[in-house]
């Protein structure tokens, strides 16, 4: 499926026009069906764009909003995605939505994801908006080249729901949606910044591995266009 490059002047315009984006995204959907969804990535890319939504006047109270991807920590973990949309997104007028954490209190990594696929079932398919980002060795979600599950994480056929990733960069274990579960959302969007970040995007785009950029799984098979937000 095509992608479109949307490029700003700085990070704070990024942030305003892609809150404006997701909150009539978000309305639009509670229009049509009384509530809306949104998957969110972690890192340290959305920190600002999640201020800027936090303040749009939507129905809150019928968003559900939760994370594509989270390392296997409690919430009060200083690396936890789960602490990051607490701090930024689930405040102002956004206090008022629905979080749904993958991080479950659970002996293994592997029985978190079985809880949180089924505890996420509650929302419903596909989403209406998912937001990923993009780290500098190609990854998105937790699809991590090298990552101990990714040939089934970005197979088309794997079912929606949460699995398990465990790769050198990726720190702790990970809990990530599949492919499956992200790439026909209403509205995708792939947020990244930094000129870096656009020459690993130009190299994505390239021939090459899926495996080596798990990027390119979404790139070159999205069944929704990918939008593209950029600012340098
Ligand atoms: O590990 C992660 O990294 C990516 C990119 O993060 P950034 O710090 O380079 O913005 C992020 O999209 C993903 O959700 C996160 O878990």
């Amino acid at each position: 499926m095509a992608s479109t490059l949307h490029s700003f002047a700085s990070a704070a315009d990024l942030a305003s026009s892609l809150a404006d984006k997701v909150a009539d995204t978000l309305s639009a959907a509670i229009a049509a069906r009384g509530t809306a969804s949104i998957a969110v990535s972690g890192g340290s890319t959305p920190k600002v764009f999640f201020q800027a939504l936090s303040t749009r006047d939507i129905a809150w109270d019928k968003v559900t909003i939760t994370l594509v991807d989270e390392r296997f920590v409690p919430a009060d973990n200083p690396r936890s995605n789960h602490l990051l949309v607490d701090a930024n997104l689930l405040q102002n007028k956004a206090k008022a939505a629905h979080f749904l954490p993958l991080y479950q209190d659970a002996a293994s990594a592997e029985e978190a994801a079985r809880l949180a696929t089924e505890k996420t079932r509650a929302i419903s398919s596909p989403f209406d908006i998912v937001i990923l980002g993009m780290g500098g060795d190609g990854h998105t979600a937790s699809f991590f080249p090298g990552g101990s599950n990714l040939a089934k994480a970005i197979d088309a056929s794997t079912p929606r729901g949460i699995i398990t990733m465990e790769a050198e960069g990726a720190g702790e274990p990970r809990l990530t949606f599949t492919f499956s579960s992200l790439q026909d959302a209403a509205l995708l969007v792939l947020h990244i910044e930094g000129e870096g970040k656009k020459d690993v995007l130009a190299k994505a785009e390239g021939s090459g591995d899926e495996a080596e950029m798990p990027i390119r799984a979404v790139l070159r098979r999205a069944t929704s266009p990918v939008e593209i937000y950029w600012a340098p």
